[in-house]
């Protein structure tokens, strides 16, 4: 494998339960994803994206085949060495910010920089998405945008190498949804970090360096963007 590689999976399959209820999820993806690329992964409801991220990103396991996260096999490690590997590489942005109500921004992001081995400070973190003048403020009394902006300053922290997002935009209108995904350009951009984006808005596949089309549990066609738009440039 190239060292330019941030993952790689072969033949993953997960099924969820088993005999007449099993659900096959993902029917044997081989997928390589290099490092520093955004990612943006669409398809239909039910097509099995979520569950491909939650997988290469350390918070479920596979039934079969193999993940790579450069030349860590993510399929062998224990479940100690899998909350090491979401712990020190891995950050993650929901479509529902899930910060904790009493904490304000500032301390919903210490929670993660107090773990981690090289983070940086909470208010560069919160400056890095904007919200420098909010940091005392508590989620209640901040817009749905600038909730989202506090998880993702919670999840690039710790400097994570790899940053999740399933449907990063999903609750916010198109202006708010565009200022998000400038941060997350910004992050790609001054971290390098790369980007995997799981999202229902088709358009957001114009800024992504390569886009994976999902459907019934498996790739469909992987797309690479020549020319890429800037957030502010795409439709909703
Ligand atoms: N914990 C679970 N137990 C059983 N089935 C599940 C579980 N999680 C997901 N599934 C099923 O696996 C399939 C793939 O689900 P997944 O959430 O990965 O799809 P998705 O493409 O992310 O969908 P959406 O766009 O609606 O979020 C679906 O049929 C879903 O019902």
């Amino acid at each position: 494998m190239q060292s330019s590689t941030a993952f790689r999976t072969s033949g993953l399959t997960k099924v969820y339960g088993s005999g007449h209820s099993a659900v096959h999820a993902l029917r044997g993806v081989d997928l390589e994803i290099p490092s520093g690329d955004i990612v943006v992964l669409l398809g239909p409801s039910g097509s099995g994206k979520s569950t491909l991220l939650n997988i290469i990103g350390g918070l479920d396991r596979g039934t079969k085949g193999e993940v790579y996260f450069r030349d860590h096999c993510l399929s062998d490690m224990s479940d100690a060495q899998l909350t090491r590997y979401r712990r020190d590489h891995v950050g993650f942005v929901f479509q529902f910010y899930n910060l904790m109500p009493s904490l304000t921004a500032r301390e919903n992001v210490e929670l993660v920089t107090e773990i981690a081995a090289d983070p940086m400070d909470p208010d560069e973190a919160l400056a890095l998405v904007g919200l420098r003048e909010r940091v005392d403020h508590f989620p209640a009394q901040l817009s749905g945008g600038e909730q989202q902006r506090v998880a993702i300053a919670r999840a690039i922290a710790k400097r994570p190498e790899v940053l999740f997002c399933d449907e990063p935009t999903g609750a916010l209108d198109s202006e708010t949804g565009r200022a998000v995904l400038q941060v997350l350009r910004d992050v790609n951009a001054e971290m390098g970090s790369t980007i995997l984006m799981v999202t229902h808005n088709a358009n957001t596949a114009a800024m992504a360096d390569r886009v994976i089309y999902f459907a019934d549990g498996g790739i469909r066609k992987v797309v690479e963007n020549r020319e890429k738009l800037s957030p502010s440039e795409i439709h909703w």
